[in-house]
């Protein structure tokens, strides 16, 4: 039985199940397990979460970032994505010191934190501190290291793939057990051929899935058609890049082969309304996806492409913007959307959590439902698509240790941090001009 002074109860709640029925009952948590003992009438338990006028959910995850981006936010805005990385982006990276990318990733796990995201999937470099920090915070994570061959020698390309390699191994199973990796070609056009086949294998030899964008912008099609005379996602299964483990971020400009090929192999698409909205990528055949039985998670993206790391406001995104797809109002509904960032999240990038019932991960959000804006209630699930922000999150647990509670983030200082992050950003643009 478990020890009394290790439970939580988060009480007086909504609680959205897995069939997404909502019925008023408390959670029990078992602290030290991580673990939900019960959902139930009348739990007691050593400490007390308060949940009346709330929704006890599971926790969001965001499953595709550049979480230290946050140090660019509104850095460079209103241009499309290939002048965005090489005029702005790229250039100002090419200064980020390991604790530019500390800072810059604390500043989003607090952000994180605060909005009811408990898991996400980063990609980005100085892994080590985006590790740290994320140890530091309490969050689970799929975390790996973004190589590209692409204007680099030989030699250099060969390191920055091994050092993707590298980091997968090292950091698997880091965090005890939160944090998990990937290895992540950046793109099926700024990573050449030879160094694809050369580490994709190693990968399935390190037991670690595959992270990469696909399909964002129609350059990132055209090249692959005309060099190789398929679809970028054929040329992609060719390379054995497509399996039930792997995670696509965007494929935006997927044609119905590559729904099919998609929905064939298993490989998860991660959906990133806000950035193809900001970057005017274009609209991912979302609802197709879904109809063709694709598993579809949602992502920010970076804090520089959207700009803010709320999955509320992407729920929101996918609901509204799926719709315009196809010009049909009834498209990726309100349950899909929020479906998305739990469950389907959790899936595409291998965390154990997306859906809250007893013998599940304490992974949780307690959503507060008391003020105008989300009264009144005819139906909390709407409310989660097309109401909710970030900013309603009362609490937040992960792993069944309380992150936040009553709005304060007991894990990392968001005062000091906030005020690091300003310095180092201010800092960071002051080098790159
Ligand atoms: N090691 C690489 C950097 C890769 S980190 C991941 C990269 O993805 C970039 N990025 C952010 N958002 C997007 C996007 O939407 N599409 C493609 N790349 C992006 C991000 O700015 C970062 O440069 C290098 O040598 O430059
Ligand atoms: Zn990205």
């Amino acid at each position: 039985m478990t020890d009394a002074a290790d439970t939580v109860v988060i009480e007086g709640g909504h609680v959205l199940t897995p069939d997404f029925e909502v019925r008023e009952a408390d959670v029990l948590i078992d602290r030290a397990a991580g673990e939900v003992i019960a959902v139930d009438d009348d739990l007691g338990g050593d400490e007390t979460l308060d949940a009346t006028d709330s929704l006890v959910m599971p926790g969001l995850v965001n499953a595709h970032t550049h979480v230290a981006m946050t140090l660019l936010r509104g850095y460079a805005d209103d241009k499309p994505l290939d002048s965005w990385l090489q005029e702005d982006i790229w250039p100002v990276e090419a200064e980020l010191t390991p604790e530019d990318i500390r800072v810059g990733t604390e500043l989003g796990l607090v952000e994180f934190i605060k909005s009811g995201i408990t898991g996400f999937a980063d990609s980005y470099f100085e892994v080590p501190e985006i590790a740290a920090a994320t140890e530091q915070s309490g969050l689970r994570a799929n975390l790996c290291h973004a190589f590209i061959s692409v204007g680099k020698d030989d030699e250099g390309a060969r390191a920055d793939a091994q050092e993707g390699l590298d980091i997968a191994r090292e950091f698997d199973s880091a965090a005890d057990g939160r944090i998990t990796t990937a290895l992540m070609p950046h793109s099926l056009t700024t990573v050449e051929t030879e160094y694809l086949e050369e580490f994709v294998p190693q990968a399935r030899e390190a037991g670690v899935p595959l992270h990469f964008h696909a399909n964002e912008t129609e350059n990132e099609v055209d090249p692959i058609v005309d060099d190789h005379g398929v679809r970028p996602l054929e040329y992609a299964d060719d390379l054995g890049m497509l399996t039930e483990d792997d995670f696509l971020a965007h494929c935006v400009h997927v044609d119905e082969t590559e729904i099919d090929l998609l929905a064939e192999t298993g490989a998860s698409v991660i959906h990133c309304p806000a950035s193809n909205m900001k970057l005017a990528s274009g609209i991912a055949p979302i609802q197709e996806l879904l109809d063709a039985g694709v598993n579809v998670g949602l992502g920010t993206d970076g804090a520089a492409s959207n700009n803010d790391l709320d999955l509320f406001d992407e729920i929101r995104d996918a609901a509204m913007l799926g719709k315009l797809a196809r010009g049909d109002a009834r498209d990726v509904a309100a349950e899909s959307a929020v479906r998305m960032a739990t469950e389907g999240s959790a899936s595409a990038i291998g965390l154990p959590v997306g859906e809250l019932e007893a013998g599940g991960t304490a992974d949780i959000a307690v959503v507060d439902f008391d003020a105008p804006h989300l009264t009144p209630v005819h139906d909390h699930v709407s409310h989660l698509a097309y109401a909710v922000r970030g900013s309603d999150v009362r609490h937040t647990i992960c792993d069944g240790e309380i992150l936040m509670e009553d709005r304060e983030v007991k894990t990392l200082d968001e005062a000091a941090i906030r005020e690091k992050a300003s310095e180092h950003a201010a800092d960071l643009v002051g080098r790159a001009e």
